[in-house]
């Protein structure tokens, strides 16, 4: 789906709602039994009207085997080519190796986009952005608290912190079509730094929900003509008593914040 489509389904779903498929056999309703798959198309079915985005996060998957595998494969055959669906894999790896993550994703899984870690830098990074049509999505500014390890760091003299440069190095290896950034939610007093450092690019934005972040102030600061967000709620979703009406609440939201932020998509 190329950012045209994404943007033309925002305006119409008045919605720039990801739904998270990060399941947990623990944590899922006894009545699956725990089974996956038919979990993930129930939460689907229920949130299909309120969302544009899917994000299935491949550890989920990987954890489960080979069954696991398949239930991914399947779970993004049920999306269908209505919803942008992002891997969450966060890859990366010298070019020929990245050449064959690139293939999983979007080959093998038939996703729209994968999230990418730059730290190996632009070979590692490049390969994904080769691929026609489809979206590298880097990590920018986590919403884990571990960012401030590295990410929030400065170099000594110059006060730019890290995940600053990695944006504008990042921003010149792909134009605003192919390539977004992941911004934690939780990090939302950044986002007008943020925003300032990247104008016209998507960011994804997970951390809302059991993360704690805050949505209010992600719209206010993130928001750009285009909406310009993706944002992601996996547990809050999953496990709310309705998924359906979990989702719902957070379009609205997001319908409000359109008509503030970027009224020429509102309805
Ligand atoms: O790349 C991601 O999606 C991601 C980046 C980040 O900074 N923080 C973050 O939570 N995520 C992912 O977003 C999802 C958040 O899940 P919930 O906290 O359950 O909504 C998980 O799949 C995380 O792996």
């Amino acid at each position: 789906m190329d950012k045209e489509g994404l943007v033309r389904r925002i305006v119409e779903k008045q919605s720039f709602l990801c739904v998270g498929l990060d399941p947990d056999p623990d944590k899922m309703p006894p009545s699956f039994n725990g089974d996956v798959l038919a979990f993930n198309r129930s939460v689907i079915d229920a949130t299909r009207d309120y969302c544009v985005a899917y994000k299935p996060n491949t550890a989920f998957y990987e954890a489960l085997g080979i069954d696991g595998m398949l239930i991914l494969q399947e779970t993004i055959a049920y999306i269908g080519k209505d919803h942008f669906v992002i891997a969450d894999a966060k890859r990366g790896d010298i070019g020929n190796t990245s050449r064959y993550y690139a293939r999983f994703a979007f080959d093998t899984l038939g996703a729209d986009a994968i999230t990418v870690a730059p730290y190996m830098g632009a070979d590692s990074v490049g390969p994904f952005l080769d691929y026609p049509g489809k979206w590298a999505i880097v990590l920018a500014l986590t919403s884990n608290s571990g960012s401030a390890d590295f990410q929030h760091t400065v170099q000594e003299g110059d006060n730019v912190p890290l995940y600053a440069k990695v944006m504008r190095r990042v921003a010149e290896w792909g134009d605003p079509d192919r390539l977004m950034f992941v911004c934690g939610a939780t990090q939302a007093e950044k986002f007008a730094e943020l925003r300032d450092l990247c104008p016209d690019h998507f960011f994804l934005v997970p951390g809302i929900g059991v993360q704690g972040g805050d949505l209010a102030a992600v719209c206010r600061y993130g928001m750009n003509p285009s909406c310009g967000l993706l944002v992601n709620s996996s547990r809050g979703i999953l496990y709310a008593e309705d998924p359906g009406a979990a989702a719902r609440g957070l379009q609205r939201q997001m319908q409000e914040a359109m008509k503030k932020f970027c009224p020429e998509l509102s309805r």
